[in-house]
């Protein structure tokens, strides 16, 4: 565990002036700063080789409570250097806290110091109180802070109520270890009402997250998400504008959708040693209502007012299919390897599957050049990006949409391009496989029942459910829609999004997961199904490639 008081940082200047003393920032870059990234959950640089750790840049953000110079923030930039691959920047705001406070967890505590000869603690300023009031009081009435570098600008949206402007405001940090950090404020009377996201991995330019959220508050009428509002931009002197964080309303919800549907497979499950097939009307609504809500999300980012060009619809360009296809390869050769130089670490079920997956190669790459030949009248727009079942809040009988801002995995720029929006509906439809399946595969409640019986009624409730969620999709969306040409294109694109997702997941599940890797293996398995089905069916295809020897999968048993 990161221990803070491993190193003491004395300097003679005030913590105001922290950026006058280079001693001191050395100090902090050498000895303070590469611990304590480590240690937090959101730094993502813990596996790469740390090459150096540097305070790109200290942003002021002034305490308006009293006038003492202490009383600021700084919105610290830390630049990581690695030894191979591009450099990270990291937001770290920092607060100098002279009395030692119990609400301040030590994960929170990067050192003790010495400022002018006033001793402390350096913390993560979001455990700071002054810090997450002047935060609240910029946005709400939109300062701007001119830095030294550039200024921040607090933007107020729609969803911040007039009457909250001046109210008298509580805080604290929310307790959920992600890849960002988040803050609740409450109203006196009203509860907790603002949810602020303080972005950590920083990208130099506007997070999606922030385009699609105050478009769909304040462009469309779909109110399945949190409102929008607000954000904090560091605009740069040169260079795109930053966006450092993101406020919306808080949603009251018991849990999010992952959760829901664990629990009513229990129920699913608490029957099938009964041999009974039970899945309550119930569970049905709940998958119809969120394939209807996913639908009007996708019918309000559909947008073809020629003054918003940046979420105006597009075809399926060569430029579009050649970008997906050099991504899908890159993507599948760095699963191929993984699961070479992993392969006697999987179990024996893990090791047949990736047997059939390696041996469906040559399918792959004939189903690869069908989707750059094969004439698409479908269109693109802006979507979700990084949809599953943990993205959707439930609240009473409703759900509500968050997380918007993309794939982990992928770039900023690669997370703005426009897709199908079925690259949603594929991203929701492996969730609900990926649900029964970690059921399946390691609940208490599968243990005992017969593996064979249990892959049967589970394949079975995973159609039911997915077929359900498609067709409240599909109706939602209507027909005729430009969205999608026909049922035929809608088959085909689900197919190359399920499989995009179930190799990106394939990588992700060998990294943290390694028991569950059959559960992605599982999902190509499928997809390749469907791909032989297309081909077997098609008289025109004159391919010289074998069947694939799924058999291998069937009778032996676990
Ligand atoms: N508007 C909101 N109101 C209430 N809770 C929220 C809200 N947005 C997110 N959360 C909670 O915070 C968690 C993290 O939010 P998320 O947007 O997924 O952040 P990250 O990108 O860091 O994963 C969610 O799983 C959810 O529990
Ligand atoms: O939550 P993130 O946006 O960081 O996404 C990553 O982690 C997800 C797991 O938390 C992972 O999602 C996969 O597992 C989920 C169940 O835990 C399942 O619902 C998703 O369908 C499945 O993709 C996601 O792939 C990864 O990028």
């Amino acid at each position: 565990m990161f221990d803070s008081t491993a190193s003491n940082l004395t300097s003679q200047q005030s913590w105001a002036n922290l950026m006058q003393d280079h001693d001191a920032i050395r100090l902090l870059e050498t000895t303070v700063l590469p611990p304590y990234l480590n240690s937090c959950r959101w730094f993502a640089g813990k596996a790469r080789q740390q090459a150096y750790f540097r305070v790109q840049f200290a942003h002021e953000i002034p305490y308006r409570a009293d006038a003492e110079t202490s009383d600021q923030a700084f919105l610290v930039i830390v630049e990581v250097g690695y030894a191979d691959g591009e450099t990270e920047s990291y937001l770290l705001p920092l607060s100098f806290v002279e009395r030692a406070q119990p609400e301040i967890p030590p994960k929170g505590i990067l050192t003790t110091a010495l400022f002018d000869q006033k001793p402390g603690r350096i913390v993560d300023a979001i455990y700071d109180e002054r810090f997450r009031r002047a935060l609240y009081f910029n946005l709400v009435h939109q300062e701007t802070l001119t830095q030294q570098s550039g200024q921040l600008r607090f933007h107020r949206g729609r969803g911040l109520a007039a009457d909250d402007i001046d109210a008298e405001v509580s805080s604290r940090v929310l307790p959920v270890d992600s890849s960002n950090s988040a803050l609740v404020f409450g109203i006196s009377s009203q509860g907790e009402k603002y949810f602020l996201k303080l972005y950590r991995k920083l990208f130099q330019e506007t997070n999606p997250e922030v385009e699609l959220v105050s478009f769909l508050t304040e462009k469309s009428n779909f109110d399945h998400i949190p409102a929008y509002a607000g954000s904090v931009v560091w605009e740069q002197e040169t260079g795109a504008d930053v966006t450092l964080g993101m406020m919306q309303r808080m949603v009251e919800n018991r849990h999010d959708s992952w959760n829901q549907t664990g629990d009513d497979l229990n129920d699913f499950l608490y029957a099938v040693p009964n041999r009974l097939f039970s899945v309550k009307e119930e569970v049905f609504e709940r998958v119809e209502l969120l394939g209807r809500r996913t639908g009007q999300m996708h019918l309000a980012l559909y947008n073809s007012d020629p003054d918003e060009a940046a979420f105006a619809p597009e075809p399926f360009s060569d430029e579009y299919r050649e970008f997906i296809i050099q991504r899908f390869e890159n993507l599948l050769e760095r699963r191929y390897n993984l699961l070479i130089d992993n392969y006697v670490k999987l179990d024996p079920l893990a090791q047949r599957l990736a047997w059939v997956f390696m041996e469906a190669k040559e399918m792959i790459d004939e189903f690869v050049d069908d989707f750059r030949n094969r004439p698409l009248e479908s269109l693109r727009i802006r979507i979700h990006g990084d949809y599953h079942l943990g993205q959707v809040l439930v609240t009473g009988k409703d759900f509500i949409i968050i997380d918007f801002e993309g794939e982990p995995e992928s770039s900023i720029a690669e997370r703005k391009i426009k897709h199908s929006p079925l690259k949603d509906v594929a991203g929701m439809i492996r969730s609900y496989h990926y649900a029964v399946s970690a059921k399946l595969f390691g609940s208490t409640e599968t243990a005992g029942i017969e593996p064979d019986h249990l892959q049967r009624v589970s394949e079975r409730w995973f159609k039911l459910i997915r077929d359900t969620y498609l067709d409240a999709y599909l109706e939602t969306i209507g027909s005729p829609h430009p969205l999608f040409k026909n049922n035929s294109e809608v088959n085909f694109l689900l197919l190359v999004y399920l499989l995009e997702k179930a190799v990106y997941e394939l990588g992700y599940e060998i990294s943290y997961r390694p028991a569950w890797v059959k559960i992605p293996l599982k999902g190509i398995m499928d997809v390749i199904r469907e791909i032989e089905k297309i081909r077997i069916a098609d008289p025109t295809r004159d391919s010289e490639l074998p069947l694939l020897q799924v058999g291998l999968l069937q009778s032996k048993k676990e």
